[in-house]
């Protein structure tokens, strides 16, 4: 192995730390930072997300409150709720657990929560804002990878980005931020005509495209950043464990630098939720 790892638990527990020191500061003068997390239906990976971020909350003394519906919710009833959390002077941040069942507008539900507490940084007004170049709140995973990316060092200006994915979770605001940071950016998508020949003059390739191990060694050049965004659940016939976007094996021998799946990305997008739900509640208690 080459690449040096990119730890995300490291990281993301040294972040935590200096989180739970600030949000103490801030409960003493009356203001505990607070979550609401809703979650609508049983999908098995939701539900695990959905706790990790609950713990995650706990162990950094935040308060949070989750929000538990069945598949056949009724839409009125969680927009209800939504109102009410808006009007909620304990919680700062409010996140609906996506994907959400098919009875549902996504947007309109997304909308619905108010922009100052859209920790999640979905909202049409936050995701303009970000667009814009004044940013209200990150969307975790890239925030996440941006700071994964200044752990390994070494100045971002002018270095070539290839981004591959173009979902509005994760491969848009990727591309924004990294060009707000001074790269120059490219995304790739499933349309693209010829992927390595991007891929391969990537001095720093993200990849979030869904599809398991799909980035091999040949298509990275020698010494580039990877960034494994990809959470794939494998087949129990493979060994059913989690793997990323990327062919760790073939892209450790050639990357400078590598994130595993998992203990990468997946513990930073918790982590700058918390960030977020922390900035928040700064910012509500007039900080
Ligand atoms: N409104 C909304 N906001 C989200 O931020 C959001 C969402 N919906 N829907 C689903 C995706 C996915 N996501 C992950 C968070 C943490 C890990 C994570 O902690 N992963 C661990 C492994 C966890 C495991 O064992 O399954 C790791 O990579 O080390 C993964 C994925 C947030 N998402
Ligand atoms: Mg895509």
């Amino acid at each position: 192995m080459t690449a040096k790892l990119l730890d995300g638990n490291a990281l993301a527990k040294k972040l935590r730390a200096d989180f739970k020191t600030r949000a103490e500061a801030l409960a003493a003068q009356g203001t505990r930072p607070g979550l609401a997390v809703i979650l609508v239906g049983e999908n098995p990976a939701s539900q695990v997300y959905v706790r990790n971020k609950v713990n995650a909350c706990a162990e950094a003394g935040f308060h949070s409150v989750k929000l538990d519906y069945p598949a056949d919710a009724a839409p009125a009833e969680v927009l209800a709720k939504i109102a009410e959390l808006n009007a909620d002077p304990a919680i700062h941040g409010i996140l609906v657990q996506l994907p959400l069942p098919p009875q549902f507008d996504e947007d309109a539900v997304l909308e619905a929560i108010s922009p100052e507490k859209d920790v999640d940084g979905f909202h049409a007004e936050n995701v303009g804002a970000l667009m814009q170049g004044n940013p209200r709140f990150l969307p975790c995973t890239p925030y996440g990878v941006m700071k994964l990316l200044e752990e390994a060092g070494g100045s971002l200006k002018g270095k070539e980005a290839v981004v591959i994915g173009r979902s509005n979770i994760v491969g848009k605001p990727m591309a924004m931020l990294l060009l707000h940071a001074g790269c120059t950016v490219t995304v790739c998508h499933s349309q693209t005509a010829d992927l390595g020949f991007h891929t391969r003059r990537a001095d720093i390739l993200v990849a979030a495209v869904g599809r398991p191990r799909f980035v091999t060694g040949d298509m990275v050049k020698p010494g580039a950043v990877v960034i494994d965004v990809g959470i794939n659940r494998l087949p129990a016939e493979q060994g059913g464990k989690l793997c990323g976007d990327v062919d760790f094996d073939s892209v450790k021998e050639v990357a400078g630098a590598i994130t595993p799946v998992p203990g990468g990305v997946g513990p930073m997008t918790i982590t700058m939720l918390l960030a977020n739900t922390l900035e928040s509640a700064e910012r509500a208690a007039g900080q």
